[in-house]
């Protein structure tokens, strides 16, 4: 096994070596299954006899065929019974096989990844291996009694009528072939089907589980939208596999239904010529009404629902934990430090597919341990840019990367352990105000809380709450909005975030303040890109980026003043803004 439990491939692997190991059982499910078989293969050949018996005169004969039919199905049903045991024996000891292999899988990708543990994603996995159970047993159960149907009728109409069970075979034939060719279609779109849903219910326990955090950072209407195009997506998907899985109509006609309007078209024929007796007429009907027609229906029904279902439930378990939305394996890990550069290319975002976008083929690059400052006027796109630069939503065209990794083929907890993005609205949670600083970095000691409190500002707050350990109440209620600002700034200070991304998350702080905390993370190390909202941030600032609807412009705080008129007025804006704070 690999780190992220076993590969695509693997599940139908363990799938087959399952059955080979319950092979006594399967052939018991094999010679009750031929039993099982009698009451088909032997009724169109009973009736016959007893219909030309009776023409014929011949009562006793035709009672005699009648009752061998009851005997017939007495024999079915008792062999019926004896199939259920063994199939329950088979099915149990596949499911135990899948457990086993997930549980180990799981506990594997737990060990050997540092992160968190992914318990949706076993959760998952649990519900593939019980959905894989279920349909092996409806398979097992159904589809052998139909297969065996279909062969016991074919063989039956053989030896009643071998000119129509000819034609009927190869009606029978080319149905199968139909279906199977639209088999990987179907099965290509039951898959996507099954990825859809499995989306639904990660983004829907992704923002259950951390609704506190949602509402905190005032992302309702993100995460609304977010679970809301998931849903979409199902809904679309779902309509397209009822189309496709309809077709199997067809198929049926050409098996089922055609062998018997040609059988009654050419009946005149038949019975003028003497090829058949009125009793095989009907026997050979009996066959293809009662056999195979309704055994064909109930195959396809079960092999393009379940039968399908199966197949991607077995090839997804074999796939272990699907990252992100399972659209697309994180193949790139984090580079080392000193390659983080992170690169907006032709970046491209609309919020919906008919909405203009917020952001158009954005282009820069920014080296590790740079300062960035992005400005613009309110609503140009600022938190949307840096959400984007985060990895918290995916690109609509184009592509940000760190050093030359797609954010999106990179892990998603490596991405979080990588890039700290703290938004305005900061979030306290009921702990102690050590906690609270510590909750990023769990492995912090007591000196490197302490240090990170002071680095960004918060010993004042620290002295007045009566140390680090005092328990804040829910949401950190007690606190101000710039003290709750302070407590977020230092539990990302103390995470190993490479990257800082602040959304205006110092709006609260005063102009000193937030010098202090912005110089604590400069010294820090690491790449910081601010969302200024005070022209002294973006003067501190390497580089600063204005937005400004349409364009976009990149420069030093100089050069965009000489280079932009928007610059300059917003410059121009918050100096008049400090100059009425200080009065
Ligand atoms: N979840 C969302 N769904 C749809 N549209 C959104 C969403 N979030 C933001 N927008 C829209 O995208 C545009 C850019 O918003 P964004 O918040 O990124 O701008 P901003 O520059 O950060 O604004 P501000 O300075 O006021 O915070 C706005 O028109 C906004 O209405």
């Amino acid at each position: 096994m690999t780190g992220r439990g076993w590969r695509a491939g693997a599940g139908y692997r363990l799938l087959v070596s399952a059955l080979r190991r319950q092979r006594r059982g399967l052939a018991w499910i094999l010679l009750w299954s031929v039993l099982e078989s009698v009451p088909p293969l032997l009724s169109g050949l009973l009736v016959s006899v007893a219909i030309d018996g009776f023409l014929a005169g011949d009562v006793a004969g035709a009672l005699g065929a009648l009752g061998l039919f009851l005997g017939a199905a007495v024999v079915g049903a008792l062999a019926t019974r004896q199939v259920f045991p063994w199939l329950a024996r088979v099915v149990e000891a596949v499911r135990d096989s899948f457990v086993v292999a997930t549980v180990t899988g799981a506990l594997t990708d737990a060990v050997q990844s540092s992160g968190p543990s992914d318990t949706a994603g076993v959760a998952r996995l649990t519900e593939h291996v019980q959905s894989v159970r279920e349909v092996l047993f409806a398979v097992l159960r159904i589809v052998r009694q139909i297969a065996f149907t279909v062969v016991a009728a074919l063989i039956g109409l053989c030896l009643l009528a071998p000119v129509v069970a000819l034609g009927t075979a190869l009606a029978v034939g080319l149905a199968m072939a139909v279906f199977l060719v639209r088999m990987p279609k179907l099965a290509a779109t039951q898959k996507t089907v099954l990825l859809a849903e499995e989306k639904v219910a990660r983004r829907a326990g992704a923002v259950f589980g951390g609704i506190r955090d949602v509402v905190a950072c005032g992302g309702e209407r993100q995460a609304a939208g977010d679970v809301g195009r998931a849903v979409n997506d199902h809904v679309r998907l779902s309509r397209r596999l009822a189309v496709a899985t309809s077709s199997r109509m067809v198929v049926v006609f050409l098996g089922g239904q055609l062998p018997l309007l040609a059988l009654l078209a050419a009946a005149p024929w038949l019975l003028v010529g003497e090829h058949l007796s009125v009793g095989e007429l009907v026997g050979a009907v009996t066959y293809l009404t009662a056999g195979l027609e309704p055994a064909l229906r109930r195959l396809l029904e079960v092999l393009a629902t379940w039968g399908l279902e199966m197949g991607v439930s077995v090839a997804r378990l074999g796939e272990g934990f699907a990252p992100g939305d399972g659209a697309r394996p994180a193949t790139g890990g984090v580079p080392a430090p000193g390659r983080m550069s992170l690169t907006a290319e032709a970046l491209t975002f609309a919020y919906s597919p008919h909405a203009a976008p917020v952001c158009r083929d954005l282009g820069f690059r920014l080296a590790e341990g740079e300062h960035l400052a992005v400005v613009g006027p309110s609503g140009t796109g600022k938190s949307t840019l840096v959400s984007l630069l985060a990895g918290l939503l995916p690109p609509t065209r184009g592509r940000v990367l760190l050093g030359d990794t797609p954010l999106g083929d990179i892990a998603d907890g490596e991405l979080r352990r990588v890039i700290g993005l703290i938004p305005q609205e900061a979030y306290v949670f009921a702990g102690s105000l050590r906690e609270n600083i510590g909750y990023l970095a769990p492995g912090a000691g007591a000196g490197e809380i302490s240090a990170a409190a002071s680095a960004v500002g918060l010993d004042e707050l620290v002295a007045r709450l009566g140390g680090l350990d005092v328990t804040l109440g829910p949401e950190g209620a007690e606190l101000s909005h710039g003290e709750a600002q302070l407590v977020a700034l230092a539990r990302v200070y103390l995470s190993p975030a490479r990257i800082v991304i602040l959304d205006e998350a110092t709006s609260a702080l005063t102009p000193d303040e937030e010098a202090t905390a912005e110089a604590a993370f400069t010294a820090r190390g690491g790449t910081l890109v601010v969302v200024a909202h005070r022209i002294s941030s973006a003067v501190r600032a390497g580089r600063v980026l204005l937005l400004d609807g349409d364009t976009a412009v990149i420069g030093t705080h100089d050069e965009l003043v000489q280079l932009s008129s928007t610059y300059a007025d917003l410059v121009g804006h918050w100096r008049h803004d400090a100059m009425s704070a200080a009065t």
